[in-house]
């Protein structure tokens, strides 16, 4: 092992305190806590805006620590960033590929940078192109490659130095369905081998597969939980009412039938377990009073859409 690769232990983690960050008046990230252990797989969920890449650039030592701490395997990034970055692999949003030259020259040269040379560094590549399915392709020039095998790279050359902790920023971006199932069939073995895994997304179909969501609101976290355990909180199952008139559903629902409900974009959700109705008698009230004008009315577990809306009041997406 060279003596600047990092070793994967049992305490693989990442650990923020705190964490303050403002541009100028913005305070953009506030007062967050959170931490990542090895095995785990925790995405960071909020809106635009929300946050995440401020905390991301900071944890990944782009930008300085202005407040708080941020601890990387035990190591205090503000007192010796160098060390920590050897233990941190990081795949920012935007492609860091070197899109003229082959996916194998794309690798060496990332290997070099951290240090790695002769038959290790050849060892090193020919792993991760076998366990990224890259081999066929490593003579390929990466200007040629698809988003999702473009992403398959990028992982594969953030992985050369065998960090403990592994970060992503919005890795999904610019993948279609297929390469995202793909992203995440990547990621679940990373954690299973020890690595600490943070991403960040807006998508809350993704946040929904990670073992752990950190969820962001305005510079705040609001909420970490397994997202089961999220949407357990919020009631488990949730009555949903898409309506041709919805202000006319939603008047109904409210003044006439005494039900609270949410207006979640183009949706009215109603808690079941928080309605105090017995959900055969609430979906045939339903159905009785919103009638011709309903589009559908449906019975579904809660998910993390409504958890947001019950945290902070709002809908995700406006
Ligand atoms: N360089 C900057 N200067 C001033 N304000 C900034 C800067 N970068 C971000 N902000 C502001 O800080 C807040 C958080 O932005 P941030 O980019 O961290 O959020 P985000 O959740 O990652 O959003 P997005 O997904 O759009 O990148 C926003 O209000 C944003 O306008």
């Amino acid at each position: 092992m060279n003596a600047n690769t990092a070793v994967i232990s049992p305490t693989s983690s990442c650990v923020v305190e705190n964490l303050s960050h403002s541009y100028g008046d913005k305070l953009a990230v506030e007062s967050v806590s959170l931490s990542v252990k090895g095995g785990e797989v925790v995405a960071v969920l909020g809106k635009n805006g929300s946050g995440k890449t401020t905390l991301f650039r900071v944890l990944s030592t782009l930008v300085p620590v202005q407040q708080g701490k941020v601890l990387i395997d035990g190591i205090n990034i503000a007192s010796d960033p160098m060390a920590a970055r050897r233990r941190l692999g990081i795949i920012f949003q935007s492609p860091s590929l070197d899109i003229k030259l082959t996916v194998l020259e794309n690798m060496r040269c990332q290997g070099m940078l951290y240090g790695l040379r002769g038959t290790e560094l050849n060892r090193r590549c020919d792993e991760l192109m076998d366990q990224f399915s890259l081999t066929d392709r490593q003579n390929e020039i990466c200007q040629t490659l698809s988003g999702g095998l473009k992403r398959r790279v990028e992982l594969a050359k953030g992985l050369l130095h065998q960090p403990s902790v592994m970060m992503l920023d919005e890795p999904s971006t610019g993948l279609d369905p297929s390469a995202r199932l793909a992203l995440w069939d990547s990621l679940e073995p990373l954690a299973s081998d020890g690595v600490a895994v943070m991403l960040t997304t807006h998508l809350m179909d993704e946040a929904a597969k990670a073992s752990r969501v950190v969820l962001m609101d305005d510079g705040r976290k609001i909420a970490d939980a397994a997202p089961a355990e999220l949407q357990r909180e919020v009631g488990d199952r949730v009555l949903t009412v898409v309506a041709n008139d919805m202000d006319a559903a939603e008047h109904i629902l409210r003044n006439d039938l005494g039900l609270p409900c949410q207006r979640v974009n183009k949706t009215l959700r109603i808690n079941i377990d928080a309605s105090g109705v017995e959900v055969s008698d609430l979906l045939s009230k339903v159905v009785r009073h919103i009638g011709e004008n309903a589009h559908s009315i449906t019975i579904g577990r809660a998910s993390l859409e409504d958890v947001f809306v019950a945290k902070t009041g709002k809908a995700f997406v406006e």
